[in-house]
């Protein structure tokens, strides 16, 4: 099973926001998704998902187009976590994380116990078992966020797609979240913010720029000073380790600021 963007094209109304992306996740990758806010990220994701269809170019899960296949179809093969997801209220956990299973039942298959073991091992995978019969409202930022990632396991999808997981986490649950699913058993797709995070757990890297996709490649390959300068405005180093990955060492007060270059102002006045 594979999953593709061909010459990808979405508009919101007359509005042009991503042009022209191809893309091909290969299967058990980590690919992050990195680019300035407004880059489109979020947008290429959510084609990626299945969640919006493409104005342009084709989507494709395995060799058929997306729009050829249902809903219920598509969630038993992509989990999406979307960015800052927080609808589900006076529920417990594992009714939560339950929800994954509803592209699986029918009337024809109703709930089993062998959706209460799928829903337990989600739990499981991302150490949330002992919160199950918590409330979701009582739980950290850090919880929830797990708690959407077991969701998602419990579609046992192929690709898990989360926009800017580490999003309100403390370094400690950044880190903690990111090790937790690159071990998991699935290709993952993330957009994230971090750039030393994207270098220290993706195997390649998609780079977005003003809607396209600019660049891909491991992460040697594209965080590289002059990306990091054209492509975000900041002045960095590059080290690489023994290990050969690399990190980034940004230089403060060294900043393209497009607020003082359009007004020329050193000292903005409030
Ligand atoms: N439904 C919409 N209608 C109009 N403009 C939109 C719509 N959705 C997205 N945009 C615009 O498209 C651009 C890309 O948005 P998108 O959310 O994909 O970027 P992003 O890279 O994920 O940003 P961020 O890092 O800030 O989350 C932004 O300028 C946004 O305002």
């Amino acid at each position: 099973m594979s999953l593709e963007l061909r010459n990808v094209g979405w508009n919101a109304g007359f509005k042009k926001i991503i042009s022209d992306v191809s893309l091909h996740v290969t299967r058990g990758e980590f690919l992050g998704v990195i680019g300035p806010n407004g880059s489109g990220k979020t947008s290429m994701m959510s084609v990626l998902g299945g969640i919006r269809a493409p104005s342009t170019g084709q989507a494709l899960l395995g060799d058929q187009p997306m729009k050829k296949i249902g809903r219920r179809n598509l969630a038993r093969h992509i989990g999406f976590v979307e960015q800052q997801a927080d609808t589900i209220d006076r529920i417990t956990v594992r009714d939560a994380v339950a929800l994954g299973r509803t592209p699986y039942l029918s009337l024809l298959t109703p709930w089993s116990g062998h959706d209460d073991a799928i829903v337990c091992e989600a739990l499981a995978s991302v150490e949330m078992g002992p919160f199950a019969d918590r409330m979701w409202h009582t739980l950290s930022g850090g919880e929830k966020q797990r708690v959407h990632i077991a969701r998602a396991l419990a579609q046992q999808p192929d690709f898990l797609l989360l926009d800017e997981p580490t999003n309100h986490l403390d370094i400690h649950h950044q880190l903690g979240l990111l090790e937790l699913v690159r071990a998991l058993p699935v290709t993952v797709v993330a957009a994230l913010h971090d750039l030393n995070h994207a270098a220290m757990f993706c195997d390649r890297i998609a780079m977005m720029n003003g809607g396209k996709l600019i660049a891909l490649g491991t992460p040697e390959q594209i965080l590289t000073s002059q990306n990091l300068h054209d492509v975000f405005g900041v002045a960095a180093d590059i080290e690489i380790d023994d290990q050969g990955r690399c990190h980034i060492r940004y230089h403060a007060g060294n900043q393209k600021s497009s607020a003082i270059k359009k007004t020329g102002l050193r000292n903005p006045v409030f």
